[in-house]
């Protein structure tokens, strides 16, 4: 299904992803991670033709989408929605209207600059912020959320598009554990459930373990580790992070505390 295949690219004269390649067959969840600096983000803009490749190829069902020009690209571009860890939200916009905007290259653009959309755009928004948890919230102005509500808007106007690939860059990081846990079994559930291919870079190894089928780390620009989360053992993480052998994991834990367990059981009715 994705082939990547010596991709590289370089800034200024430095390689910020120096000649990676792997393939994923099916629609598995696969994190990504490394320190900071290592490439994860290049990485997912170049999959999302944010950022060009300096070279390489990166092929899905076959086709080499980095040569994609124009509408093909922007086609391409709806089939692979991205999450950031700032949510990108409009903050004063409602949040169905958030959602809608996942659609902005599908609609005529006087339309959706008057805000003006089709009943059926609507129901499918509200059945999509109603899955995953949040449809109460839909007449509010997202910055009325909490993080966690609103990486989950992001997630909806991210499914708005329909897409075949969900790429998320560090879509946990700025969240309590609580609310990062909810998010993260959001986007199994759609990857499980949808059969949606997820990759995400992600900060956190007992993140990486818990909810990904692979795990890919890298350390400068580098594919050093390449396999699954029971083969990420702590001298592995030590290596991709670059660490001695002070490296605590447990510095890098999102797990959520006991006293916590309510939440917990929230989370898992989501899941259920
Ligand atoms: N637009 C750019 N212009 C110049 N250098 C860039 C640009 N984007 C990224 N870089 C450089 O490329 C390298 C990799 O950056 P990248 O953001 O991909 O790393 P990362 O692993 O995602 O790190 P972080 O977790 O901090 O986001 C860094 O040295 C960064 O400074």
């Amino acid at each position: 299904m994705l082939a990547v295949q010596n991709v590289t690219r370089v800034f200024s004269g430095r390689a910020a992803v120096d000649d990676i390649s792997f393939s994923v067959d099916g629609p598995a969840f696969v994190g990504i991670i490394g320190r900071s600096g290592a490439g994860k983000s290049t990485f997912l803009r170049m999959m999302n033709r944010l950022t060009d490749a300096s070279a390489g190829r990166i092929c899905v069902d076959g086709r080499d989408i980095l040569a994609l020009r124009g509408r093909d690209r922007r086609a391409w571009q709806s089939q692979c929605a991205m999450i950031f860890q700032q949510f990108n939200l409009v903050p004063r916009m409602d949040v169905v209207s958030n959602v809608l905007h996942g659609l902005l290259n599908r609609r005529p653009v006087l339309a959706t600059l008057f805000n003006l959309w089709p009943r059926a755009d609507i129901l499918r928004a509200l059945e999509i912020l109603d899955r995953l948890g949040i449809a109460e919230q839909a007449p509010k102005r997202a910055e009325a959320l909490s993080g966690g509500q609103q990486q989950r808007v992001a997630i909806a106007r991210a499914l708005m598009q329909d897409p075949r690939i969900i790429l998320a860059d560090e879509p946990i990081a700025s969240l309590d554990p609580m609310n990062a846990q909810i998010v993260m079994d959001t986007l199994k559930r759609i990857n499980v459930e949808d059969g949606r291919m997820v990759i995400a870079n992600l900060h956190t190894l007992d993140t990486a373990r818990r909810y990904c089928d692979r795990v890919i780390g890298m350390r400068d620009g580098r594919i050093v580790f390449d396999g699954t989360p029971a083969q990420l053992s702590t001298g592995v993480a030590r290596d991709i992070y670059g660490a001695d052998h002070s490296f605590n994991e447990a510095a890098t834990s999102t797990a959520i505390p006991a006293d916590t367990a309510a939440d917990a059981a929230y989370a898992a009715r989501l899941m259920a």
